[in-house]
């Protein structure tokens, strides 16, 4: 330790580790484990906390200002991921970006997905798969209004197969939605919460005393069914000349494509990955909107008079009128930042030792960013369990708080890919779900929900009355509209 250390540092604030177990008691755990770890930052007076669980450095991070300074400044010592042996070994999803290791085909799966997503492609090519589908949402939202969540869920899901695989959903049966749902419903733990993650040796135990590993490789299987079915589909349609365009289709019919073949893996695991990363969170997101707006009236009530004058009543809001909507613009805002969609982002690693204020931070460190204590920061957010969008218009005596897409999509090199898709995609729903409908409250509290522990935090579910808020709110939502 000492010549890894040689300046002999001390390691950043927390609590006293014991023996072999380390930290483990400390470790927050049973839910919501993003309170747990900004209470700690509190207990510390810290915003850096440091843990040492059975050989594993954790450090949190609970400012946005730290985050900023080592894995926005630092990128290439702060953009590995840990090595998770669950998840990523014994389930195999070491073929998703989101959980590749900085060296290991990181760069190339990289570089497709942000090609794909990039501001250009998403306004040129992908806004009108989002206007159809959200058509479609409207439609679904008038006939079983209660089943909302699963509205929103089909529509970020299809919005998604479209663009990836040309793919079009027309039922809430469709074969590769349910597959991916039934992989989601089984990858629903916080990557390192196993057993196996903390001791990683247990890896090698043999199957028949190991039930975990059964469960894991049935897992595996799956995942990696969800990931060949759709590509295998565009495969076909590429041989009989009727593909409809999309990111595999344009992969596999790339020009500058090696003549083996041999990027086949590569495809497949991109056009994988969108699905697995992109549905789930766009369609929390949305979940989060109607909760706000059960709990908000006075909020909607304001953007639905915003639309009013800018839209009027005979025609759903277009992309081309976001720069006069700033009110609906801050829901989206206040969408992300109220309810952290990842309260504590994909965790980080470090490659190699580092120093940061003059504490040592040992090589291969497990980094978690706590995006909900960022977004929640009272010094930034003044009442920040409050659901405000105001604080996002600036006026006279008052700045705008700072958007929270800067914590929200996560940090540096592993920044979300998928950012401005998520913006356009949730942007288009809201403003087109407030022209048409009032959502209120059916007697919820706030203290009513919980939110999920794992990688996205997903509401329990809950009631709400969605109304068409005028006469002819429903012929908007035609075809010929
Ligand atoms: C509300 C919507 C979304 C939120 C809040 C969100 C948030 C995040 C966060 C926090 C990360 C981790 C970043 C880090 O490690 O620092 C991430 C990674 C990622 N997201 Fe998103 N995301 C959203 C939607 C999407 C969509 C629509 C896509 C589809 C293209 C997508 C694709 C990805 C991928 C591929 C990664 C892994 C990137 C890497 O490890 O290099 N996300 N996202």
């Amino acid at each position: 330790q000492r010549t890894r250390n040689p300046h002999n540092l001390p390691l950043p604030p927390g609590p006293q580790p014991q023996l072999i177990v380390g930290n483990l008691k400390d470790l927050p755990a049973g839910g919501r484990e993003w309170d747990g770890y900004e209470a700690l930052a509190r207990r510390f007076k810290s915003d850096v906390i440091y843990l040492r669980v059975l050989g594993t450095s954790i450090l949190s991070l609970n400012s946005f200002n730290a985050a900023n300074e080592l894995l926005n400044q630092q990128g290439a010592v702060w953009s590995d991921r840990p090595r998770l042996p669950m998840i990523k070994e014994l389930m195999g999803w070491d073929w998703s970006l989101v959980l590749q290791s900085y060296h290991e085909g990181f760069a190339s799966h990289r570089r497709i997905v942000q090609q794909h997503f990039q501001p250009g492609i998403v306004s040129a090519q992908y806004r009108p798969v989002m206007i159809f589908e959200v058509k479609v949402l409207l439609r679904s939202l008038l006939a079983s209004p209660h089943r909302f969540a699963d509205h929103l869920k089909r529509m970020a899901g299809a919005i998604i197969m479209m663009v990836t695989y040309g793919h079009r959903v027309v039922a809430d049966d469709d074969p590769f939605i349910q597959l991916a749902e039934q992989v989601r419903r089984h990858s629903e733990q916080t990557p390192g919460a196993a057993l196996v993650d903390t001791l990683p040796i247990l890896i090698y135990l043999p199957s028949f005393i190991a039930p975990f590993k059964r469960l894991a490789l049935w897992r595996r299987q799956l995942s990696v069914k969800m990931r060949d079915a759709p590509f295998l589909v565009v495969k076909e349609h590429l041989g009989s000349r009727n593909a409809v365009p999309s990111m595999v289709s344009s992969l596999l019919e790339s020009e500058s494509r090696p003549k083996d073949g041999s990027d086949e893996e590569l495809i497949k695991n991109c056009g994988g990955v969108v699905y697995s990363a992109g549905a789930d969170t766009t369609a929390t997101a949305l979940t989060n909107f109607f909760l706000a707006m059960s709990l908000y009236p006075d909020v909607q009530r304001r953007a639905h008079t915003e639309l009013d004058a800018v839209v009027g009543r005979g025609r759903l809001p277009d992309f081309s009128d976001r720069d006069q909507l700033p009110y609906i613009g801050a829901i989206l805002k206040e969408t992300l930042r109220w309810k952290a969609v990842a309260p504590l982002g994909v965790p980080h690693c470090t490659t190699q030792a580092d120093e940061y204020r003059g504490r040592y931070i040992p090589a291969k460190t497990t980094v978690l960013a706590n995006i909900s204590a960022m977004l929640h920061d009272p010094e930034v957010y003044t009442d920040p369990d409050e659901f405000n969008p105001d604080r996002f218009i600036a006026k006279e005596a008052q700045q705008a708080a700072p958007d929270p897409a800067r914590a929200a999509f996560g940090f540096g090199r592993r920044i979300c890919p998928g950012r401005y898709f998520a913006d356009d995609s949730i942007w288009i729903a809201i403003s087109n779900i407030l022209q048409v409908f009032t959502i209120s409250s059916v007697d919820i509290e706030e203290t009513d929900i919980q939110w999920s522990s794992g990688l996205v935090s997903v509401p329990s579910a809950f009631g709400c009355d969605v109304q068409p808020r005028f006469e002819g709110a429903k012929n908007l939502t035609s075809d010929e509209s």
